[in-house]
């Protein structure tokens, strides 16, 4: 059996605010398999994004460890959890953060190409990607001459572009009208899927969390089922 893709153990993070400590993760624990999908679903400010950026490397825990493919990610030094997080992490927020000044396909070979990959191969993988989410012809576009659906798909393929084991998602179509979300959603898992992709998905959305392997939700600061 394979080390699992995110095994968060005892995760604590705390914020200091004016009104004090705010003690926001209080000993997270969650694992996910290879190509588990799992919904995190909790009331606002109850800790999904700060959970997600725990897991992504972004920021580290007070206390607690975050396994990575069952790397302890924090042993290692600032170059070596950013080489780890290009090489296994895919994010995918609810703004789609895509690069203002680069094309579509420019967005999704750049991570590939800051991973070792040449521009060639960059360029083929992100045309093939680009035209699993039904974009090709687009791949010319900038960001801004995209639809939000259109957006929402460019960072996908971006997200899963250097075949990360792990992708992490933050109100992924949270910014779309229903029926546009609707459709990205079902090509996020579809793509998740396909590639057997571990993800956890947060999500405000009850019918899009019934939809993933199971459904998970932050309470005191820990996981529980949902
Ligand atoms: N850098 C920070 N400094 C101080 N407080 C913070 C910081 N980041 C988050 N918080 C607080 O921690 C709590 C959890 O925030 P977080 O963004 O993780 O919640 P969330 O569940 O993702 O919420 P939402 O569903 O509204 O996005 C909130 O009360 C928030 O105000």
């Amino acid at each position: 059996m394979s080390e699992p893709r995110l095994r968060l153990d005892k995760v604590e993070r705390r914020f200091r605010t004016e009104a004090g400590e705010l003690p926001v993760l209080r000993g997270a624990e969650l694992t996910l398999n290879a190509g588990e999908i799992v919904a995190l679903v909790a009331p606002s400010g109850t800790g999904k994004s700060t959970l997600l950026h725990l897991a992504g490397l972004l920021e580290r825990p007070d206390a607690g460890e975050v396994f990575i493919d069952g790397k302890a990610a924090g042993t290692l030094g600032d170059e070596a959890r950013s080489g780890l997080r290009g090489r296994s992490i895919g994010f995918v927020y609810q703004f789609h953060h895509l690069l203002p000044e680069f094309t579509a396909l420019e967005n999704v070979v750049l991570p590939q190409m800051v991973n070792g990959a040449s521009e060639q191969a960059a360029a083929a993988r992100a045309r093939e990607l680009l035209a699993g989410f039904g974009l090709q012809g687009r791949e010319d576009h900038r960001p801004g001459r995209l639809s939000g659906g259109e957006q929402q798909r460019v960072a996908i393929a971006r997200a899963l572009a250097n075949r990360p084991g792990l992708l992490l998602a933050d109100e992924p179509t949270g910014n779309l009208d229903v029926a546009t979300s609707e459709r990205v959603f079902a090509q996020l898992l579809e793509a998740v899927r396909g590639a057997g992709v571990a993800a956890l998905i947060a999500t405000h959305n009850p019918d899009l969390a019934a939809r993933m392997d199971r459904v998970v939700t932050l309470r005191e600061g820990r996981i529980v089922a949902g």
